[in-house]
C-alpha cells in the first residue's frame, strides 16, 4: 500500500506544479514511499507527515522546476541536497538535465543512492562529500541551495561552482555570491514569506 495515493498527492501538489503527468506522479509516490520509510528509522527531514513532505519538499522543488523551466539547461548541482531537495523532483521533471546531488553526510547520501537506483534515475549522480572536495574544474551550469546552513560558506561554495546561475529556495534575497545579478524572485504559493530566486553571473 502506498503512503498516499496517487490522487490525494496530485491534489496536494496542485498549488505548486499543475497538470502533472502519471509517469511522474508514480515516480513521487515511490520516492514518498522510501522518504516516509526511511524517515522512520533514521533523521532524514524535520517534516514527519506525508502531507507536509508532499507540499513542502516535493512542491517547492517542482514548483522552482516548472518555472525556471528553459532557464535549466545542461548540468546542475544541487548543494546540501539532504534527502533530495530539490535536485531528485528536478532530475524527474526534467529528464534532459544532469543533475549532481551533494551531501556531505553519509546516512542522507546513502539514502540519495537508494532514490536513485530505486527510481532508475538515469540522469542524477550522488556525490559524498563536501561539494569542496568536488575536483576544482568541475562546473555546473547551475548549482541550487535549499535551506543549507551556514548560508556564507554555501553561497561562496556555490559560486565558485556556477558558471551561469545559482537558485535559492529560501527566505531571504539579502545575500548572493560576488558577482551574481538576481534575475528573478518569485513568491512560493502556500508561503508568506519564502521565495525562489534565481541569479545570473553578471
Ligand atoms: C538542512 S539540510 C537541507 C537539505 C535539502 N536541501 C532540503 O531543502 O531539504 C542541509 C544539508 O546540506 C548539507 N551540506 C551543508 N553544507 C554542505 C557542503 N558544503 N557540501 C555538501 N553538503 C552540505 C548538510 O549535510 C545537510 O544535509
Amino acid at each position: 500500500m502506498p503512503v498516499l495515493p496517487e490522487t490525494e498527492i496530485k491534489s496536494l501538489l496542485a498549488p505548486y506544479l499543475s497538470p502533472i503527468n502519471s509517469t511522474l506522479l508514480s515516480q513521487l509516490s515511490g520516492y514518498l514511499d522510501l522518504l516516509v520509510r526511511w524517515n522512520a528509522r533514521t533523521n532524514l527531514t524535520a517534516i514527519r507527515t506525508p502531507e507536509e513532505m508532499v507540499r513542502r519538499h516535493f512542491g517547492e522543488s517542482l514548483f522552482a522546476a516548472q518555472n525556471l523551466g528553459d532557464a535549466l539547461p545542461g548540468t546542475l548541482l544541487d548543494l546540501g541536497s539532504g534527502a533530495g531537495f530539490p535536485g531528485v523532483p528536478i532530475a524527474l521533471f526534467q529528464p534532459t538535465i544532469s543533475v549532481t546531488l551533494a551531501e556531505s553526510q553519509n546516512k542522507k547520501a546513502t539514502f540519495l543512492r537508494e532514490v536513485v537506483r530505486t527510481l532508475g534515475l538515469t540522469n542524477a549522480e550522488v556525490w559524498v562529500g563536501r561539494v569542496e572536495g568536488l575536483p576544482t574544474d568541475r562546473m555546473f551550469h547551475t548549482v541550487t541551495l535549499r535551506a543549507v546552513d551556514k548560508m556564507e560558506v554555501a553561497l561562496e561554495a556555490a559560486g565558485a561552482r556556477a558558471s551561469r546561475q545559482v537558485i535559492l529556495l529560501s527566505t531571504s534575497a539579502s545575500q548572493l555570491p560576488p558577482g551574481f545579478i538576481v534575475r528573478s524572485n518569485i513568491r512560493i504559493p502556500e508561503s508568506e514569506s519564502r521565495f525562489l530566486l534565481r541569479a545570473e553571473r553578471g
